[in-house]
């Protein structure tokens, strides 16, 4: 699909959509109470779909409704020998050791650009859990055979906290007295958010430092009433679209969340945005708009719609933390570089940092999504400014987090046009 987005003002209010984080840790955790769990506000995006599928292929019933959808967990039973978790970074690395609770043979796969992402962490962690595993050179299908026991262990959080928050998570559905401890965690709310959900599902862990994480006590998962939180990855563009291009509400907010991407509220303020007063509402207007610099080593999520808003500030922001990028649905370093280069913006990398040369216009072009979601949304909200339209070739990328984005930005105001592909 191509989407053209043309300069526009934006105006009016939306409500966030579910954060695919929260959700995805939700069902994970839900699979893993014996009883039935109520996610109200369920994320549909494709990442959350898929993790609703993995739940009910091993071994979860999934009833979905209007406004919410049952989950009734029995433990780890799989129903079949292989579970895809489609594109979902976090999916494939929560569940692999979820999945591995079970004695059974699985193979775990995906597509897309996950094909592609690093699993190798598996293959030095897994074995000292007792769990077997085969890869294909640290990429997927990876095939493992559990149970995995709950041993003491040290691993490496420098590549992603993804695979920690999988740990995290199996672990507390067997482990008696155990304890993980990481060496250099990046991405560290993420894991505040793994052990806010696991608490709210009976499961605690005592941690220190985020350095060691302690299973004090044998606990088990129980069935809850959960409500996804409003996602600020994917508000963080809307935000954005309102700091640069006139003013918009945003409901279902809570910047009292453990999400790392509530940054963007940091830089908002940094760049000199109009932040007004709400509750459970960020309400943003445009402002003259001046350069800033952010530290994004745990919030790597926000470049793509920092960068949009960099390309508004006149002067040279420097983001840090680009080497986080490099394993994302793309090398999000570069792809934001090459497509905002397509639209006359500037961007060096340089070691860890990325500069964005802001302010010297935007101009209308044809860009890709590299099938990166964020980068679709970034292009984007781009387009609100530049000097004619924006095209974003393969746009339907928006679906793995945020497939209500491009309405979204329409009921704000934004002058949309979708070419769906014509199928001969
Ligand atoms: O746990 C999560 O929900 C996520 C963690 C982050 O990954 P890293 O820990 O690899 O930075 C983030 O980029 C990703 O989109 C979602
Ligand atoms: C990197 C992302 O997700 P994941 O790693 O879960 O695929 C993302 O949503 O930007």
């Amino acid at each position: 699909m191509r989407v053209s987005i043309s300069p526009s003002v934006i105006k009016g209010a939306v409500t966030a959509n579910p954060s695919k984080s929260a959700m995805q840790r939700a069902v994970a955790a839900a699979l893993l109470a014996k009883g039935k769990t109520v996610i109200h506000n369920p994320g549909l995006s494709n990442d959350c779909l898929a993790a609703l599928e993995v739940a009910e292929n091993l071994g979860a019933v999934v009833k979905r409704g209007e406004e919410t959808i049952e989950i009734t967990g029995n433990g780890v039973q799989p129903l079949h020998e292989e579970i895809n978790c489609g594109e979902s970074g976090l999916g494939i690395r929560m569940f692999t050791p979820v999945a591995a609770l079970s004695e059974k043979t699985i193979t775990i796969n995906g597509h897309g650009s996950l094909v592609t992402r690093p699993m190798h962490f598996f293959e030095e962690v897994l074995p000292q859990l007792g769990v077997q595993i085969k890869s294909r050179d640290g990429k997927l299908p990876l095939e493992i055979r559990g149970p995995l026991q709950a041993n003491n262990v040290t691993i490496d959080g420098s590549l992603s906290s993804q695979f920690l928050t999988g740990l995290l998570m199996a672990f507390g559905a067997v482990a008696d007295k155990a304890a993980i401890t990481v060496k250099d965690l990046k991405s560290k709310p993420y894991i505040a958010l793994t052990l806010q959900i696991m608490e709210h599902f009976g499961v605690k862990v005592r941690q220190e430092n985020f350095e060691v994480f302690h299973f004090d006590s044998k606990q088990s998962y129980r069935p809850v009433e959960y409500t996804v939180e409003g996602d600020w990855s994917g508000a963080a563009f809307l935000l954005v679209a309102a700091a640069v291009a006139g003013k918009a509400e945003v409901h279902h907010l809570n910047t009292q969340s453990a999400q790392s991407d509530k940054a963007i509220m940091e830089a908002l303020e940094k760049a000199g945005a109009e932040i007004l007063p709400g509750v459970f509402t960020m309400i943003i207007a445009k402002k003259e708009l001046k350069p800033f610099e952010l530290d994004a080593t745990d919030c790597p999520d926000l470049f793509p719609p920092l960068v949009a808003l960099a390309a508004n500030c006149k002067g040279v922001t420097r983001i840090k933390g680009v080497s986080r990028l490099a394993h994302k649905e793309s090398d999000r370093g570069l792809t934001l570089q090459q497509e905002f280069g397509k639209m006359g913006i500037r961007i060096n990398l340089e070691g860890d940092d990325m500069f964005v040369h802001g302010g010297t216009g935007i101009k209308g072009a044809t860009v890709h999504s590299h099938n990166d979601h964020r980068i679709a949304m970034a292009c984007a909200v781009a387009a609100l400014t530049a000097d004619g339209p924006v095209t974003v070739e393969n746009a339907e990328a928006i679906n793995k987090s945020y497939p209500e984005f491009y309405d979204h930005i329409a009921t704000l105001g934004a002058a949309v046009t979708k070419e769906e592909k014509v199928q001969s």
